[in-house]
């Protein structure tokens, strides 16, 4: 079943309590929150005080997608606050190993993540470390951006190394997904599909968080 990871950046702030619980009853199985530092993505959003203050009204892992310079400064203060999975960019880290290294010394489950300009090539050689690897479908920085077609092949690539080295991390991806492009990435081999504009924007998050899945269910 391929799993899915409303996005926290497209919910209302003013009540973020209540919309995580909301999307934890309609079925979500991650809480994802991008962390953005207005350095390496030019935005700011959120920090570990708020990783903190909803970390005791979710069951939910938080999937913490570290959009910031120098993460190693950071990783164990997320780490402390309640991720469950920490990712980092390939982009940000000249010491990836190292890095990911830090990830698992704080007990925390390790992810790897690309844009969709760096090739599949740059995360090879960290696959059998890691829990998950984040394959960007969009320019991180903002919510309710169009999908870049062009990743599906990435995302098939990294699934096919999967297989052949029998590795075992979560394939997800993440920007413009919905029902379309749901069905597309579960066809190429996302397990994960981070959805915020196309689960937190509507009405119905049950409904949402259903469509999407059912969307990609047809793929499996
Ligand atoms: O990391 C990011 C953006 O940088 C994402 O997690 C977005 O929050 C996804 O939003 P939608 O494209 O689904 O609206
Ligand atoms: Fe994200």
């Amino acid at each position: 079943m391929t799993k899915i990871a409303p996005s926290i950046l497209s919910a209302d702030f003013s009540k973020l309590k209540n919309e995580i619980q909301d999307v934890e009853q309609g079925g979500a199985d991650y809480i994802h929150v991008d962390v953005m530092d207005g350095h390496f993505v030019p935005n700011i959003t959120i920090g570990p005080l708020i990783v903190e203050s909803i970390k005791p009204y979710t069951g939910l892992p938080l999937d913490v997608h570290l959009m910031i310079e120098n993460p190693d400064k950071y990783i164990p203060v997320f780490a402390e606050a309640g991720a469950s999975i920490i990712t980092v960019h390939q982009e940000t880290c000249p010491h990836l190993h190292r890095t990911i290294q830090l990830i698992k010394s704080h007990d925390v489950k390790t992810g790897v993540v690309i844009n969709p300009a760096t090739p599949a090539e740059m995360i090879r050689d960290i696959l059998q470390e890691v829990d998950l690897v984040l394959l960007m479908t969009v320019n991180p920085g903002f919510g309710g951006q169009a999908f870049i077609p062009e990743v599906l092949q990435k995302v098939k690539q990294i699934a096919a190394w999967r297989e052949n080295r029998q590795l075992n991390f979560e394939i997800e991806v993440d920007g413009g997904i919905n029902q379309k492009t749901a069905e597309l990435c579960a066809e190429a081999g996302a397990d994960v599909l981070v959805a915020g504009s196309a689960v937190f924007k509507q009405e119905n998050r049950r409904k949402a968080i259903e469509e999407i899945a059912c969307a990609a269910g047809k793929a499996e």
